[in-house]
């Protein structure tokens, strides 16, 4: 078992088999659970569901939709009428059981009843585990944007079980390596090396650099987060690539996965950086090929600028009229981009576009 510690605040355990110990640590005194789950993970969040009623709590199993679906207002107003009809009080919890999208609704729900309850993540991706279950940034999309409602809400706890990323589907194990290159770039790039060792590997929940991908990852995450949990500054690097990554996925409509949305944008960055005369070329391509090799986009259509740039200036780094976005000056060397020239956004975006 490892456990990271973020800021003494709270524990993310990653140890195979972990999800049966969520009735340990969900605290005295509470009498009410609501576990939230996608039809995915609807076995585990009955066990999870069954365990916490093994210990005395009157537990909930409720059910979810797929993916993006469930991060609208209906799905959170239907979860806090939920609480409402069964008199969960500020001693009561709620429980993440599923990817980034579950765990984002599942923390948002819980920021907002009665003000804010405690959550306990139990994530179940590999993109949940490294990213979305830790650090506390919870929120829906609206109509108009990604995440663009949300609330900082820590969780109590968070349990990686690793045994659960077997029945993930490839595809969404791959976009859960965008997040962990991302924190290569940012801040390690020991994870570079890894994924550059091993390509193949990193692709698989069963390879030998599993665990230090994911336990690096997760400490990037917790490092920064313990520093600066509100974003006012350090955090912003963690939403690296995300600026264009997040553009992408309004104008999909989110039919495209994040993890996938955030690799492109992550390029788009990186050109947008060689374009300011910030980054070098070889960096650049680095990033291409570390990304590809794992099995990423990196490329993304001609002629959707006019969108995709409405999209960005909803990103919350914007001020104002100002565009803002992190960049490298290296690798582990983040910056920010103020306010780059259309000269510059035309450049990378004709750098990345097909
Ligand atoms: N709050 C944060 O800090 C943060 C960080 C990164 C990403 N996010 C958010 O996370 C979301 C993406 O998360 P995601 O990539 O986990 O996507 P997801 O939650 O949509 O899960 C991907 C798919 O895998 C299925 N699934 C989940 N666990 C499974 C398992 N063990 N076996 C089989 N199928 C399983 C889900 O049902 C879904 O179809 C985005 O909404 C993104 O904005 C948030
Ligand atoms: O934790 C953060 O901070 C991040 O930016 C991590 C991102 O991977 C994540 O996708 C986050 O939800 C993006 O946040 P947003 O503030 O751009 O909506
Ligand atoms: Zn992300």
């Amino acid at each position: 078992m490892t456990v990271v510690s973020v800021g003494g605040d709270y524990d993310v355990v990653i140890e195979r088999g972990c999800s049966h110990r969520v009735a340990d640590l969900v605290g005295d005194g509470v009498q009410r659970a609501l576990v939230v789950h996608p039809a995915s993970m609807r076995s585990l969040g009955e066990k999870v569901t069954a365990s916490l009623r093994d210990n005395g709590i009157d537990a909930y199993a409720v059910g979810v939709p797929d993916a993006e679906d469930a991060k609208t207002a209906a799905i959170a107003a239907d979860l806090w009428a939920f609480l409402g009809r069964h008199g969960f009080t500020r001693t009561d919890v709620v429980v993440g059981v599923g990817g980034g999208t579950v765990t984002d609704l599942a923390g948002f729900v819980a920021a907002t009843w009665l003000r804010g309850v405690p959550v306990i993540q139990v994530p179940t991706t590999l993109l949940g585990m490294v990213d979305a279950a830790v650090g506390g940034k919870t929120g829906i999309n609206t109509a108009e944007g990604k995440n663009l409602v949300g609330s900082f809400h820590p969780p109590r706890a968070v349990l990686c079980d690793l045994d659960v990323l077997a029945t993930l589907p490839r595809a969404d194990y791959v976009a859960g390596m965008a997040e962990i290159i991302k924190a290569g770039f940012i801040v390690d790039p020991v994870i570079l090396d890894l994924v550059e060792a091993d390509p193949e590997g990193a692709t698989r929940p069963d390879s030998p650099h599993t665990l230090e991908l994911i336990e690096r990852a997760i400490q990037v995450k917790a490092d920064v987060v313990s520093e600066d949990l509100k974003e006012s500054s350090l955090r912003e690097i963690l939403n690296y690539g995300h600026t264009f990554g997040h553009a992408i996925e309004q104008v999909e409509r989110y039919q495209r996965r994040h993890g996938e949305a955030v690799a492109i944008g992550m390029v788009y960055a990186a050109e947008l950086a060689c374009a300011a005369g910030v980054l070098a070329r070889d960096v650049v391509a680095r990033h291409r090929d570390v990304l590809t090799s794992v099995g990423l986009p990196t490329t993304y259509e001609a002629g959707r600028w006019a969108d995709l740039e409405t999209a960005m200036r909803r990103d919350k780094k914007t001020r104002g009229s100002l565009l803002r976005f992190v960049v490298l000056e290296d690798i582990a060397r983040p910056v920010r981009l103020e306010g780059p020239t259309p000269e510059q956004l035309h450049t990378a975006y004709n750098a990345v576009s097909v």
